[in-house]
């Protein structure tokens, strides 16, 4: 295959569709440059969307870059991509992402596809990438450069990574005869928390190419599991390349999440192979709390601390390291017992003491901060359960698994004595006695306690989400047309402009048709006309 038709022309690729109104630019909203006020996407081609979710690591981060085993979750909270197509005239490629407040548009034919289609640099859809080559980041040097010139550094930084990572896969899988396109993307994960934002970007990015490229088949109904976990490998491995330009030296194990959605064990011990990823299908649906310090750091800069605490003092690094791949194990050991019960206190208190083993370790190896010992303080006061921070650390998110029903007594203020049920045995067995009433009793005062906790923290900065864990990976809505419920002619075509101009997490769900039925601590989603590669689910319908 030479290195010009290995892409297929997304003009070619695409079916035409009945005339969708062609999408006015997002321009007005981001006030970009006056030529792309004008309407100009491609009326034969119609815009698709692609989304793909958070993760919270439960076990293992940082020893994770080391070789260890981790276990991770996929959660609710998604970035979701929109594309569109411009006519032919337009030789531009566009990135619209207000989230971090960046706009740039190439032109298509000062991009350096030379350099990536020569002779020993030219990459194929299906190849195994594990390292960025430094002529091809050379080569886009001063393409990134030209990003934001005038903004400040720290914003320059941002706006370069999430440039570099999407040139990178661009001229890597597209060709020079790809089809003008606008790329827009808005995302319900905070950035820099520790919840896999880059991951996800990087995974929508890396989906959105290979279906623009036809690289991808499906997901659709009665797709075999095996199929199913090739189109999620195929995205996965380009999503690598993606993170590896965010972050330097990333395991895998948060685009891995993203990508294939649910919860994994996973582990990469030679960076030239791809990791042994083990999905988790026992991995229950715990009650998670997530608190965001609010605190911005950098993964890559967390990641490069332990390698510097592990260059002055190996052997005491290695052993923490060891120690925390010692609590994935332990933790997988249970989850894939046979005798593993996801109701039982027992369990859930061995993966409660877990998450705190696993925290201290991490401490150790530098990586908490003063707000992330804050929120650990407020929540261990209560006794309402177990917390440890998740991901890179230095600021970001802490993750509580919540304690069942505790038996506590308040001192009025909500955060006074307490007994806890789960810490004996005893109690959680008479626990299953309880009438009614007493449960419903116990659950108030949890509830009371959580009030007070959230109140607690949200007055001190900090913000809570309320997430599901292990739900789909990356998912596609192909054209981008919701029918919202009735079978109207056509039904509505998402545009570029409708979906810059949604507000906030729920004006964005809404658009994209998340039906979400939010209660008071439970969540049901319904994503119409989403499609999902759901291998666990063997070739069943995917379609909401
Ligand atoms: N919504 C978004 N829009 C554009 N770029 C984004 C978005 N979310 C993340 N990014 C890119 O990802 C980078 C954040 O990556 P970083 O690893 O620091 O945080 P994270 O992925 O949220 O956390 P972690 O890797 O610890 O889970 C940003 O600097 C930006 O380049
Ligand atoms: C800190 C780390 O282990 C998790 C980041 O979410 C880094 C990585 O695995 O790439």
């Amino acid at each position: 295959m030479s290195s010009e038709d290995s892409p297929v022309d997304a003009t070619d690729a695409m079916p035409a569709r009945t005339l969708p109104s062609p999408p006015v630019n997002a321009a007005g909203v981001l006030g970009l440059h006056p030529p792309l006020l004008r309407k100009q996407s491609s009326p034969m081609m119609p815009p698709f969307m692609v989304s793909a979710p958070g993760k919270v690591i439960v076990y293992g981060e940082h020893a994770v870059v080391h070789g260890k085993a981790a276990i991770a979750a996929a959660i609710s909270l998604r970035s979701y991509l929109h594309v569109s197509f411009l006519s032919k005239s337009h030789r531009t490629v566009t990135l619209l992402f207000p989230d971090i407040q960046m706009e740039h548009t190439w032109s298509l034919d000062h991009l350096p596809w030379a350099a990536f289609s020569a002779p020993g640099k030219k990459k194929y859809y299906y190849d195994l990438v594990t390292s960025l080559d430094p002529d091809l980041l050379d080569a886009l040097g001063s393409h990134i450069d030209a990003v934001s010139p005038k903004a400040p550094e720290s914003i320059r930084k941002i706006h370069h990574a999430s440039a570099r990572s999407f040139l990178y896969l661009f001229l890597s899988l597209a060709s020079r005869k790809t089809a003008p396109c606008t790329y827009t993307l808005r995302s319900t994960i905070p950035i820099g928390a520790g919840l896999g934002s880059s991951a996800s970007i990087s995974v929508c990015i890396s989906a959105a190419l290979l279906l623009q490229i036809r690289a991808l088949s499906g997901p659709h109904q009665d797709q075999p599991a095996t199929e199913c976990e090739l189109q999620i490998e195929r995205i996965n491995r380009w999503a690598f390349v993606g993170e590896m330009c965010i972050h330097g030296n990333p395991s895998g194990v948060d685009n891995t999440v993203s990508a294939g959605g649910k919860a994994v064990l996973f582990q990469r011990k030679d960076y030239n192979r791809p990791p042994v990823v083990t999905p988790l299908h026992s991995f229950p649906e715990l009650p998670l709390l997530l608190v965001n310090t609010r605190q911005s750091r950098s993964t890559a800069l967390e990641v490069a601390k332990v390698a510097t605490l592990r260059s002055a003092h190996p052997a005491l690094t290695e052993n923490i390291l060891h120690a925390i791949g010692q609590v994935t194990e332990s933790a997988h050991e249970l989850l894939t017992s046979k005798k593993f019960d996801p109701t039982s206190p027992i369990a859930l208190k061995h993966l409660g003491d877990l998450i705190t083993i696993n925290h201290g370790l991490l401490v150790s190896l530098g990586v908490s901060h003063p707000k992330l010992e804050r929120i650990r303080e407020l929540i261990d006061h209560t006794g309402i359960g177990w917390t440890k921070l998740t991901g890179a650390g230095g600021g970001g998110c802490a993750i509580t698994i919540l304690k069942p029903q505790p038996t506590t007594v308040t001192n009025g203020h909500g955060n006074g004595t307490h007994h806890d049920s789960s810490s004996d045995e005893s109690d959680s067995s008479s626990e299953a006695d309880c009438s009614a009433s007493i449960i419903s009793t116990s659950t108030k005062l949890k509830h009371k306690i959580l009030d007070n906790l959230e109140a607690k923290l949200e007055n001190e900065g900090f913000d809570k989400f309320e997430t599901t864990l292990a739900g789909d990976g990356v998912g596609v809505l192909w054209p981008a047309v919701l029918h919202n419920g009735n079978e109207e002619e056509g039904g509505e075509e998402i545009d570029s402009e409708k979906f810059l101009k949604a507000e906030g997490t729920e004006g964005v769900e809404r658009l994209v048709g998340v039906a979400s039925t939010r209660k008071k601590r439970t969540e049901i989603e319904v994503r119409e006309g989403w499609k999902f590669w759901r291998p666990w689910e063997g070739g069943l319908p995917q379609i909401y």
